[in-house]
């Protein structure tokens, strides 16, 4: 066995950011490594595993990506995490460069800290932290902090916390990262590239490697192999929940929404679109049957951002049922969405 640690890269960056357009170009273009795959996500549709297994390739095949739906990977350490990649790394040809694409809930550095877990850290080590950022949603102030809650507490206690839920997992994850990329670069101009820009830099504890990014599409070699060790560095990466060792997501909810078959494609855009506009959806990703098509719908909604394309032939074997996952803030009208999905 090799005594060269084998090198992590941990991809976060918040619901519908574009970390699985990234972790699918890596795939496509691995720079020569072999390389393994583990993805976490909220929901047990495995939507983001299915789309990767898709584009397997001889460098990462389908059985090297690994998916983790129970709950979030750093809650899951010692029942999920540590045997997952223990198993990877026990491979006849163990991966070369494992990649781990987390939910966009998630909270890097809890994750980090399971690097310390004793039968991990003589074995791998974590080449760098990546976080993709919707430059759209980054520039429009999506993940700004309550100014009107900062107003009006600016003469009482410094020390309340008046950042949204949305600004706190986006700035954990900002601050833990060595390089942000800022994705989605067709849906802002320069205005708003510069805006997002400046707003990462003003984020980020650290000079932070910023890359403007279409469809998560960047070289390789500038995101893999950056050696920084990063659980060696921990203090470096500060994040809302250090005083606290234990995290939660309870400013988020998530449901599983089964719909009816559907007439056409502009009829389940327009219920997604909507819930979004009308009941603050920020993410809702799940396949639908179209009526009359033998192909599944690839649904995808981020915000009113809608998605969807015709991934692949239902198969024999398979339920042709139509669900989505759908994430929203806490408290969010999960009876009115479930109703107008399936109105
Ligand atoms: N317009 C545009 N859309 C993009 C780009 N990159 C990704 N998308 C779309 O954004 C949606 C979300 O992309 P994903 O790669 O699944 O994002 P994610 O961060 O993995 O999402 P979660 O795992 O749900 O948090 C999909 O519909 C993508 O096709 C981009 O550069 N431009």
């Amino acid at each position: 066995m090799s005594l060269e640690k084998i090198p992590v890269t941990i991809i976060t960056g918040f619901l519908g950011a574009g970390k699985t357009s990234l972790v699918r170009h890596l795939i496509e273009n691995p720079a020569g490594r072999r390389l393994a795959v583990l993805v976490n996500e909220f929901g047990d549709l495995g939507v983001d595993g299915d789309i990767l297994k898709g584009c397997a390739d001889p460098s990462c095949p389908a059985d090297s990506i690994v998916e983790l739906t129970n709950g979030c990977l750093c809650c899951t350490v010692a029942d999920e995490f540590v045997p997952t990649i223990t198993a990877l790394l026990a491979r006849p040809e163990p991966p070369e460069h494992i990649l781990i694409e987390t939910s966009g809930l998630a909270l890097p550095k809890p994750l980090l800290k399971a690097f310390e877990w004793p039968d991990l850290r003589t074995r791998i080590t974590v080449d760098g932290v990546i976080a993709v950022a919707d430059a759209e949603a980054v520039a429009d102030g999506r993940f700004a902090p309550d100014l009107p809650a900062v107003a009006a507490q600016r003469n009482a206690d410094e020390s309340i916390d008046h950042d949204t839920p949305l600004g706190e997992v986006f700035e954990d994850q900002v601050a833990c990262a060595d390089i942000v990329i800022l994705n989605k670069v067709d849906l802002v101009d320069a205005a708003g590239l510069a805006q997002a820009r400046s707003t990462v830099q003003a984020e980020s504890p650290r000079p932070v490697l910023v890359i403007e990014t279409l469809e998560g599409r960047v070289d390789p070699r500038v995101v893999l192999g950056l050696g920084a060790a990063a659980e060696a560095d921990l203090d470096a990466r500060p994040s809302h929940h250090d005083s606290h060792a234990e995290h939660d997501h309870d400013d988020f909810e998530t449901i599983v929404v089964t719909l009816p078959d559907h007439a056409t494609v502009t009829e389940v855009v327009g219920k997604v679109e909507a819930i979004a506009r009308e009941h603050g959806v920020l993410r809702a990703k799940g396949y639908v049957v179209v009526c009359g098509k033998p192909m599944r719908l690839l649904v995808q909604g981020v915000g009113t951002r809608v998605r969807a394309q015709f991934d692949r032939p239902w198969t024999s074997g398979e339920e042709r049922v139509s669900r989505l996952v759908v994430i929203g803030q806490k408290g969010f009208d999960q009876a009115a969405v479930t109703a107008a999905l399936q109105g």
